[in-house]
């Protein structure tokens, strides 16, 4: 290749697997291309094609890492790019004649559509005059990413710098310096510290590391890894000072918002609704104590009743009321067990005009921003070290100017857990002590002890990069394009619905588990270094602030506080068109939580047939609740609600189809979730059965797939699938519950035919949406 050589490494990602594989991907050591460039699929007309139309090159590599979401949906960060792909316009342009490309596709087969944004971009690219140099490769979540994904990422470099007849090779600036660095110090050999007054000293990071390799000796050194072990360092987003330039004319990113998206939606990530908080209650067998000392605290402040201050206090109250340690001697293990399964319903207000819709199914989308300790603690250090204050302006990507410490708020993610070996790299280059810049590259190199030390001290203590910056103090020099170009965008929170329009059309409901646990054990010489308490940054916020709610306050300031929230509409888990069809739901934990909105749905349905309907049931019927705007109909299913509504009244008089449901969770006094209203719904034969499996309360574990085979309910399922046509729907957390489900059924099927004959059954029943799931991990 003549002119410099860049590969573009593409992303489409709902929950950060596919962004994960596609950095690490980019950040690989590589000799083929002067320049690696890695970044979300909607930014392709931005960043890709201003630098084809420059250079003139024969091919340009193109490597396309993607999940799909929905069902067979493209990830929100590619559904620019399949939109654009797909329009005829850009058949006749044939954009992609000079480009060599391959795809990646991430999904997970207990879904029809398998792939299917990953086969429809192969596909497209293709007839858009591309040059597929492999076929398509999928791999499967239910059976483990890795197994395909590890040896696509080891051998695609060189096949697609084969194709692009690459072999030229500069390292990046920043990268060369740190290959340099490590081949002055040769290979293999450790590396000789300066003084012996430094050994003394070390940070814990390089302590932990040192204990965790066994180097009880202060003057031996931790060996510094090969330098083709080492990821390479790629910056995915830029984040620089603010300077005004004249007027984009990139039309791919624009920011305007008018009545709707492209997407049809009025609210959507980029444009989310601001909603209060109404009510929450436990849905757990929770106190209430931790609430109302949280709540007296809020109350008490000084400041406002949520300034970053009194929130942190008020979780602080929250946490030590809920004990969680070992340590901890009057709590039983089975206290603090059920003190770290909290679960809240919270019901928040909607737009009163309508123009935020969902249908049961749904799930409700939730910004959030990383804590304040973590971006006061980045605030403080980019300060410190480089004199940026908190309000300077800066511009990610080359957008719109924001200031710093918005930045740190909301747009890259400090919290979560490390997961990529990318940002110990990156960090390492920055650290102005040899000890720490040797560990940090031990512990990003691709070595046996190098992963399993990343194993037991990075990803088993859940440490963030915060976490890191203090561990390895020298770091906390880094540049803020430094710091922000390696962490990935900070992702929005997705929660089932759990109500339903037709009981109320101005609020929405959804449940959701407070992520707070313990890291396990990690003892460094004996001592116990580990026991990390870790809280969701979503959920515990949401926990904290809901607090006057949870113990019905009646102090509740919702004008001071409120969620940025967006609809996130599924094509797929939709109750059947009509009310005759059987529904088997099965549902453990806050896989309830959509179960409970198609039963408030199918109650309203009921009453209105009846002709006593809420008020929120009569507005849809007369049409008012699409709300003046247009959806595109092939994005949003709302309509099948009037398909429904249109048969409520001659079916009802007909046959309304049984419902049986299933529940599981570990103890029925503590987490049995909704109960009180499933029995409710039983009483009003809303409800036809009701199963539950409480897996921690007898001697054997029971679960919800257990439950299928137990008295007379395997001859009951039988027929209300095979006779009745019964439609079947999973939802819940883990892969290991939707496979044993899966399994289940397959055993039941086997009671009525053969082996294959019950298998291909179950095909056919996702084939006809008769076996839906909507699964988490
Ligand atoms: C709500 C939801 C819907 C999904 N829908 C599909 C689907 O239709 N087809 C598929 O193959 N995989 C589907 N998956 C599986 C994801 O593609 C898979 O988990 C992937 O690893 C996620 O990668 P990401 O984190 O980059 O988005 C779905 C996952 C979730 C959570």
């Amino acid at each position: 290749m003549s002119e410099e050589s860049t590969l573009f490494v593409l992303y489409g990602s709902a929950t950060g697997n596919a962004e994960h594989i596609a950095k690490d991907l980019a950040a690989r050591p590589n000799t083929l291309f002067d320049k690696v460039l890695c970044f979300e699929l909607d930014q392709f007309k931005r960043k890709c094609q201003p630098t084809w139309e420059k250079e003139t090159i024969t091919k340009h590599a193109v490597l396309i890492v993607t999940s799909t979401t929905g069902n067979g949906d493209a990830p929100e960060n590619a559904s620019r790019f399949v939109r654009y792909i797909k329009r005829s316009q850009t058949v006749d342009e044939k954009p992609f004649r000079h480009v060599a490309y391959a795809v990646l596709g991430l999904g997970d087969t207990n879904y029809d559509q398998f792939c299917q944004c990953a086969k429809v971009i192969d596909k497209k690219l293709l007839e858009l005059g591309g040059t597929r140099i492999r076929p398509l490769t999928c791999a499967d979540e239910a059976t483990g990413l890795e197994e395909v994904v590890e040896p696509w990422t080891e051998r695609i470099l060189d096949e697609i710098a084969v194709a692009c007849r690459g072999s030229s090779c500069n390292i990046e600036e920043g990268n060369e310096e740190s290959k340099e660095a490590i081949e002055e110090n040769e290979v293999g050999q450790p590396l000789i510290l300066e003084n012996g007054a430094r050994e003394l000293t070390f940070s814990d990071g390089v302590a932990t590391v040192r204990a965790l390799l066994g180097l009880e000796n202060k003057s031996q050194p931790i060996w510094i890894p090969d330098a083709k072990c080492l990821p390479s360092l790629t910056a995915s987003r830029s984040c620089e000072l603010f300077v005004p330039k004249e007027e984009s004319t990139d039309f791919s990113c624009s920011d305007s918002f008018t009545t709707t998206s492209s997407s049809g939606l009025h609210y959507t990530m980029k444009h989310p609704f601001e909603s209060s908080p109404l009510k929450a209650r436990y849905l757990t067998n929770t106190s209430t104590k931790a609430a109302e000392e949280a709540t007296c605290l809020l109350e008490s402040t000084e400041t406002k009743m949520f300034s970053d201050e009194s929130l942190l206090k008020a979780s602080r109250v929250i946490a030590s009321q809920f004990s969680l340690s070992p340590e901890d001697d009057f709590c039983t293990q089975e206290q603090r067990d059920r003190n770290g399964k909290r679960v809240i319903e919270l019901s928040l207000a909607l737009p009163d005009d309508y123009t935020l819709e969902y249908a049961p199914g749904d799930s409700l989308g939730l910004l959030v921003e990383n804590t304040p300790e973590t971006v006061q603690f980045v605030l403080d250090m980019l300060q410190k070290n480089h004199g940026i204050h908190s309000n300077q302006q800066v511009s990610i990507d080359e957008g719109r100017a924001v200031t710093v410490e918005e930045v740190a708020r909301r747009h890259f993610d400090l919290c979560s857990p490390v997961k990529s070996k990318r940002i110990l790299f990156g960090l390492s280059q920055f650290a102005t002590d040899e000890a720490e810049r040797v560990a940090l590259q031990f512990l990003s190199s691709k070595t046996t002890e190098g992963d399993e030390i990343f194993k037991s001290f990075i990803d088993e203590q859940r440490l963030n990069v915060v976490d890191l910056l203090r561990e390895f103090p020298s770091t906390q020099g880094v540049s803020m394009q430094g710091l922000f170009g390696m962490l990935p965008a900070l992702p929005p929170r997705y929660y089932s619905v759990s109500s339903s329009p037709l009981k109320n059309s101005t609020t929405v409901t959804i449940a959701f588990s407070v992520v707070d646990y313990i890291t396990p054990s990690l003892k460094i010489c004996g001592r116990e270094r580990g026991l990390r308490r870790i809280g969701g940054v979503a959920t515990r916020f949401l926990e904290t602030i809901c607090s006057p709610l949870l113990c019905s306050s009646d102090k509740f300031p919702s004008d001071e506080i409120s969620l940025k929230i967006f609809p996130k509409p599924t094509a797929e888990f939709r109750m059947p068109k009509t009310l005759s069809t059987p529904l088997i739901l099965i549902g453990p934990g806050t896989g309830i939580a959509p179960f409970m909105g198609f039963l408030a749905h199918r109650r309203a349905l009921t009453q209105l047939s009846e002709g006593h309907a809420t008020l929120a049931a009569q507005t849809v019927v007369e049409g008012m609740w699409r709300g003046g705007y247009d959806v595109m109909e092939k994005d949003l299913s709302i309509h099948s609600t009037h398909d429904l509504l249109d048969s409520v009244p001659r079916e009802r008089k007909n046959h309304v189809g049984s419902v049986d449901l299933f529940f599981g969770c570990r103890h029925a006094d503590h987490d049995w979730l909704y109960r009180k209203e499933m029995e409710d719904l039983l009483d009003e034969k809303i409800l036809s059965a009701l199963h539950t499996a409480f897996s921690r309360d007898g001697p054997n574990k029971v679960y919800v797939q257990d439950k299928f085979f137990e008295g007379e309910n395997s001859e009951r399922l039988l027929t209300l699938i095979t006779e009745q046509n019964a439609s079947i729907y999973v939802c819940g957390d883990g892969n290991a519950m939707a496979r044993d489900v899966k399994n289940a059924i397959v055993k039941l099927l086997r009671q009525k035919m053969g082996v294959e004959d019950a298998s291909s059954y179950l095909e056919a029943m996702k084939k006809q949406n008769r076996f839906v799931l909507d699964i988490w991990s």
